[in-house]
């Protein structure tokens, strides 16, 4: 199923590139290291030299060395030209150091806040009793993200620093070897200059997509490879294809998109870096002819359009474009992972028999849950609204394909409503991330899944790092111990998990699920294949644990232990005691009757 992320912060909606959070983050771990930076400005105003003095020596060597019959001349001055690049190569070997001690205290800050960002959610994490991020996976993405950082950074400051230092020295050049063709360089160039920054917001929301797409990708392959054999076991193969497949087409379309806005770009190279040479080069004889400007001079305005501008333009739009928009939006996604959390929440004890009152949302909230499974089939499930608070349990009763398994799906956040929403200790289902959601809740289903494998490996499934003494509890409370005890403990084998009985592998289930760090736990006819004194028991343990527990009920008894009872009838669902039911609704008055038939029956 495609589940559309939700942006972490509010921020976001306002941020679509996350681009400004991402410059003030820069600017932040910047502004200690200004001296430094100032140095770097220093040293570049020296490497301008080249670029400022170019078009006006080769003008000179022309006009008074060349054409006027002084060669010598004119080959001192090339040879001057040749000493101010020197110069520059010599200005940029002194800055690097200075480059270094920017961008490397900049590299360690960045880590120490993306580790301590993931400790502290670590630890928030565990003292909530789960687990739900790895931190070692965050860590290892996000010093990834601040490597890029870095070298972005550095390549930035290397070149941005020089190309502008090149653009403004030959725009200097220029104005004062040929004020007249000026105006027909400006002409062209302000609104180039123009289009490139409106362009760069576009190219940033676009190439955040890109990430995001392929961020996508990755996360979707992660979880199919680690899925694996569950895929295979459940048939999955065609859903989890489709997921991969739209995963892969939306960052086709991403790519797509980005190429379209890219080209652009090539128009802001035209217009402001080869327009102006031809506008000089067509306008030069008149201007020439009118003694407005000496061939030397036309020659040495073309060399500042031509070596100096327009490359720098093409860098500037070809390169360095991309450089401030990656930068830009890994910043942002930094910024973004290191922020202090909106859906953080307190720290509590993993369990405790004593409840204090607490401020706490609710476990479980429906508010108005409406779904049918087309546009024009009836809703099987209408304007539903109930809570189950911490540790409440909750059983669903009604006739065979009332919407049963359809609610928990909707609970699960295995179905999105169509109207209103289910929220999992005040937060929506909708907003928790894929993985979350997975460790956050377990369904059970009626036939139970048991792979090929040691006892410990089915047990452990859902929570690899659970501990010896947490499964013998879980065993023990669910009535599953015998069964372990019968297959040879926790490392004998299940080489063929068919050979166990359907009750028996509902217990494997069922303490799997127990050990698990869920938080809500559904039980659809989950207990069917139990006698009912080991059904009463699992269900009972279930109800002391941690968190909700929703029990589609297979027998009147579940409805009986249950705190409160959710009748569907298909048409106004009635929650209540068992007690207010019997009063207040003939189905359920009925069921309890007809189960009572069934039961006594047999
Ligand atoms: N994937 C689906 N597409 C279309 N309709 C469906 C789908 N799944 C279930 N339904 C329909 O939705 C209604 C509710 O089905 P659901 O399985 O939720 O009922 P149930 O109460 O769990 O039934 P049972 O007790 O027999 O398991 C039924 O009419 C069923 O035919």
């Amino acid at each position: 199923m495609i589940r559309r992320e939700q942006p972490r912060h509010a921020a976001a909606a306002s941020d679509p590139g996350g681009m400004r959070a991402g410059w003030s983050l820069l600017a932040a771990e910047l502004r200690p290291r200004k001296p430094a930076l100032v140095r770097v400005l220093g040293w570049s105003v020296l490497e301008g030299v080249p670029a400022l003095l170019s078009g006006a020596l080769v003008a000179a060597a022309i006009d008074q060395g060349f054409l006027a019959g002084r060669p010598g001349v004119g080959f001192a001055l090339l040879g001057m030209l040749g000493l101010a690049m020197l110069l520059r190569v010599l200005a940029t070997y002194a800055m690097f150091p200075h480059l270094a001690s920017v961008v490397e205290p900049l590299r360690d800050a960045l880590v120490r806040r993306v580790v301590g960002d993931a400790l502290d959610t670590a630890l928030a994490e565990q003292g909530g009793g789960a687990r739900r991020t790895d931190p070692a996976a965050a860590v290892a993405r996000l010093t990834e993200q601040v490597e890029s950082c870095r070298n972005l950074t550095a390549s930035l400051l290397r070149t941005l620093r020089q190309l502008a230092v090149t653009v403004v020295a030959a725009l200097v050049g220029l104005a004062v070897l040929a004020p007249l063709a000026l105006p027909l360089v400006l002409i062209p160039l302000v609104p180039a200059g123009w289009l490139f920054v409106r362009l760069l917001g576009p190219l940033a929301r676009r190439r955040r997509d890109l990430l995001l797409a392929d961020e996508r990708i990755a996360a979707e392959t992660g979880r199919t490879v680690a899925g694996l054999r569950d895929i295979v076991a459940l048939g999955a193969q065609e859903r989890v294809l489709g997921d991969l497949g739209t995963a892969i087409d939306a960052q086709a379309h991403a790519t797509r998109q980005l190429a379209r806005a890219s080209a652009l770009r090539l128009l802001v190279v035209g217009v402001g870096a080869q327009l102006p040479v031809v506008l000089l080069v067509a306008a030069a004889p008149v201007l020439i002819r009118h003694g407005m400007l000496t061939p030397g001079e036309v020659a040495g305005a073309v060399l500042y359009l031509v070596k100096e501008l327009g490359p720098a333009l093409r860098a500037l739009t070809a390169t360095v474009g991309d450089w401030i928009l990656e930068l830009g939006v890994v910043t942002g996604r930094l910024a973004e992972a290191t922020a202090p959390r909106e859906d953080a929440e307190p720290a509590q004890p993993a369990a405790g028999p004593v409840r204090a009152p607490s401020p706490r949302p609710a476990a479980l909230d429906v508010y108005g849950v409406t779904f049918a499974y087309g546009p024009h089939a009836a809703p099987v499930v209408a304007d539903l609204t109930l809570t189950v608070p911490d540790r409440g349990h909750l059983a669903v009763v009604g006739p065979s394909g009332v919407g049963k398994s359809t609610l928990a799906a909707l609970l699960a956040g295995l179905l999105a409503p169509d109207a209103g929403g289910v929220a999992l200790y005040g937060i929506p289902v909708a907003a928790l991330d894929p993985a979350r959601l997975r460790r956050d809740v377990a369904v059970v289903p009626q036939e139970a899944y048991v792979f090929a494998g040691t006892v410990r490996e089915n047990l452990t499934y859902l929570h690899p790092a659970a501990t010896e003494a947490e499964l013998d509890r879980a065993v023990r409370l669910v009535g599953c111990r015998d069964l372990v005890a019968r297959l040879g403990g926790y490392e004998a084998g299940i080489p063929d998990p068919t050979a166990l009985s359907a009750g028996e592998r509902q217990l494997v289930a069922l303490a799997r699920t127990f050990v698990s760090p869920a938080r809500l736990v559904i039980l659809d006819e989950a207990t069917c294949h139990l006698d009912p004194a080991t059904e009463a028991l699992a269900e009972r343990a279930f109800a002391a644990r941690p968190g909700a527990l929703v029990v589609i009920a297979h027998r009147m008894d579940s409805a009986r232990r249950a705190d409160r009872v959710l009748v569907l009838d298909g048409h106004i669902p009635a929650v209540g005691t068992h007690e207010e039911l019997m009063d207040r609704s003939a189905l359920y008055a009925d069921l309890t009757g007809h189960w009572q038939g069934v039961h006594t029956a047999r």
